[in-house]
């Protein structure tokens, strides 16, 4: 296991339509951790993993690990080993198929033994499968056999991407924490990449969010969602996202059209610096429904529910309508009045150019 230091990577494909997949990107993955990559599709999240593989050349910029300058060095030198959305199993016996990569590197027969015997008890594999031919395994077996070849080798590194998509629900949760727990066991550097935000913040310590090429975030999951640093993170991460409203500073108050935001004067001081518009954001499920009182009142336009939560689609001024998100059935129907509390705690302010101020 390694830290990954990537840096001032870019990367362009094609030569005559150009399409630049990865912007200037510096980031630290630390050693034996697991950290999660997040962003919308075509953001770069592939393009970095296959850089930090060895599978592609930046058009620019340097990869190490730890010390070691391995930007020209190939994949079986980095000694990388992934795992993809559509595991491959080869057209050999369970037990071959895990042992692939010991047996390229020549390890004794006991010690491939003993490491096939291990991954296998921490995968829930079978033993009585292990002589049937992996091409016939079903998708969840077939992962957890690409699961367990990847690890069966000290590899610096661990490269997940999308591994649990294609996955049925139950098996999806059961290797999930698999996977959590043999990252923890042998302490492999690992990078997670899923479109599944929720399944990538349950697994890893720390996420970075892309968008267009870039790293617009890098923290701990629980800074991610209470701190996004600008709008896009705080859209991003959240099932809904969070809700914004337009409002115009005036003495010591934000006018949000349908309400007044007081302010402290620290915060005043911190928003006068910035301008005079900017959006106030909080997220549906820090919002307070009633049916009799609250400071901010609305028209219940939208009603849906979400899994085992209510959503409410909540108009408070012409054009402005927020969504809270509460588990509490409030016997409410579209065209009804509610009124909402907005916790002070739970509120971040940004400036109209997206950036979070307080
Ligand atoms: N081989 C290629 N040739 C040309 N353009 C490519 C190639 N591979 C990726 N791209 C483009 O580079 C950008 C980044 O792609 P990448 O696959 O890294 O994104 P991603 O975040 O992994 O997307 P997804 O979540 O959909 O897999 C996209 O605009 C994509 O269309």
């Amino acid at each position: 296991m390694v830290e990954i230091r990537v840096e001032n990577v870019t990367h362009i494909y094609g030569d005559k339509i150009k399409t630049v997949a990865l912007r200037d990107v510096s980031i630290v993955f630390p050693n034996g951790k697991i950290i999660g990559i997040l962003g919308p599709s075509g953001c770069g999240k592939t393009t970095l993993l296959k850089i930090i593989a060895g599978l592609l050349k930046p058009t620019k910029g340097r990869i190490y690990f730890d010390n070691n300058d391995v930007t020209d060095w190939d994949p079986i030198k980095r000694n990388v080993a992934m795992v993809f959305q559509f595991p491959v199993a080869y057209d050999m016996t369970v037990y071959d198929n895990i042992a692939f990569p010991l047996k390229i590197r020549r390890y004794p027969k006991e010690e491939i033994d003993r490491r096939v015997k291990e991954v296998i008890e921490v995968l829930g594999i079978s033993k009585e499968i292990l002589n049937t031919n992996a091409r016939g395994a079903d998708p969840s077996l077939r992962q957890k056999i690409a699961v367990a070849r990847a690890i069966v080798r000290e590899a610096n590194v661990l490269l997940l991407d999308e591994p649990l998509t294609n996955l049925e629900p139950l098996v999806r949760v059961e290797l999930k924490s698999k996977l959590k727990e043999i990252v923890q066991k042998i302490k492999i550097t690992t990078l997670y990449v899923s479109h599944d935000q929720a399944e990538v913040l349950t697994l890893a310590e720390k996420v970075a969010v892309m968008n267009e090429g870039r790293i617009v975030q890098y923290d701990d999951t629980s800074i991610l969602y209470e701190y996004p640093k600008n709008k896009f993170v705080g859209y991003f991460i959240g099932n809904p996202g969070m809700n914004y409203i337009s409002c115009v500073l005036e003495e010591d108050f934000l006018d949000c059209k349908g309400f007044r935001y007081k302010l402290m004067p620290n915060e005043v001081e911190a928003l006068r610096k910035a301008g005079k518009e900017f959006d106030l954001g909080i997220r549906p499920e820090h919002i307070k429904v009633s049916r009799d009182y609250g400071e901010v009142e609305g028209k219940v336009v939208v009603v849906e529910k979400l899994g085992t939560a209510m959503l409410y689609h909540i108009e408070i001024s012409p054009n402005v309508t927020i969504i809270a998100k509460t588990y509490m059935s409030l016997n409410v129907r579209e065209g009804d009045r509610i009124y909402m509390t907005l916790p002070r705690e739970k509120i971040r302010i940004f400036s109209k150019d997206g950036e979070r101020i307080v």
